[in-house]
């Protein structure tokens, strides 16, 4: 028997790639844990906190990683434990995929760069219909930490640095898990390609800015709510991924008065600290 344990953390978007194929995002100190034990027999069981779940996308991981004459064979128990509230827009289904990979390749031995990880979670969130784009630019802040920039078309990742670890992030999770019509991204190319310019010369919280005007308009959230955090001190506010979170960026010292902007709002608020980390796995 082989038990190993794979911890990758979360993320938020500074620019959401569907309109243009290039993303940015950052790392923030939520986890999805997997506990991965591999034993004789045969089948794939998977649990989050003790109870059975099925899930297209773990599968599939699994069958694009693992020859079928190996996994008739062979019997895989998953567990997952995980604080990323999931299809939020906080990367839930990134950091999946990386710790499904991850811990695979360290049961099987099998050696895989960063870049051969992240681009098999990729292509596997576009066969399940999970991503549009194969969100790299989510799986490599989710892997990595700190700020991440892509093109997700090419999955590449152009440029990653580490964030001010001292700042902290403040979600806002809507009670109406609703989510706007995506398609009406792509009407909107110009403000999503300045927004991933800005990005890409490391001026994140203005491309974040802009992402957020632009994704609250087009999604019907609330633009005036992006105005309203900036306001109050925050350093960018934005919808994070495709919705419905809502996260700003602020330092310690502005922190309250941006959460109070959230308090008169119907839904949670969260709070995270940024996260630089990498992803990593080791055998119990
Ligand atoms: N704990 C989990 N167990 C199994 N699948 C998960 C889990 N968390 C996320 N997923 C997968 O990720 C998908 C959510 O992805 P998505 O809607 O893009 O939201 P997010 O922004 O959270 O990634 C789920 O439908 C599921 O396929
Ligand atoms: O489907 C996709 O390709 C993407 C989905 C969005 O993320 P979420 O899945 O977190 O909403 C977006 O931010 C990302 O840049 C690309």
């Amino acid at each position: 028997m082989t038990q190993v344990v794979a911890k990758v953390y979360g993320a938020v978007s500074i620019v959401n790639a569907i309109a243009v194929g290039k993303g940015s995002t950052l790392g923030i100190d939520t986890f999805v844990e997997t506990t991965l034990t591999k034993k004789e027999g045969k089948g794939i069981h998977i649990t989050s906190e003790n109870k059975t779940i099925s899930s297209r996308l773990i599968n599939k991981l699994i069958e694009n990683m693992i020859p079928k004459k190996i996994l008739d064979n062979t019997k895989l128990e998953l567990d997952f434990k995980s604080n990323i509230p999931t299809g939020y827009g906080l990367k839930s289904s990134s950091a999946i995929s990386s710790a499904v990979v991850l811990s695979c390749a360290k049961a099987f031995g099998k050696t895989m760069s960063d870049e051969e990880i992240l681009k098999l979670g990729a292509k596997t969130s576009i066969q399940t219909k999970v991503s549009i784009t194969g969100a790299y630019d989510d799986a490599c802040a989710c892997h990595f930490g700190g700020f991440n920039v892509t093109d997700n078309l090419k999955m590449k990742l152009l440029h990653r640095e580490l964030a001010p670890k001292e700042l902290q992030a403040i979600i806002f999770l809507p009670k109406s898990r609703k989510r706007g019509n995506l398609r009406k991204l792509k009407e909107f190319k110009n403000a999503f390609e300045q927004s991933w310019q800005l990005a890409r010369n490391s001026d994140y919280w203005n491309a974040a800015v802009l992402n957020g005007i632009a994704t609250t308009s087009i999604l019907n959230s609330e633009p005036n709510l992006i105005m309203r955090l900036m306001e109050k001190g925050a350093l960018c506010a934005t919808i994070s991924g495709n919705g419905p979170s809502i996260m700003a960026i602020a330092d310690r010292k502005n922190k309250s008065r941006v959460q109070k902007e959230f308090s008169g709002l119907d839904g949670k608020i969260m709070i995270s600290n940024i996260n630089n980390k990498k992803a990593y796995v080791h055998e119990l």
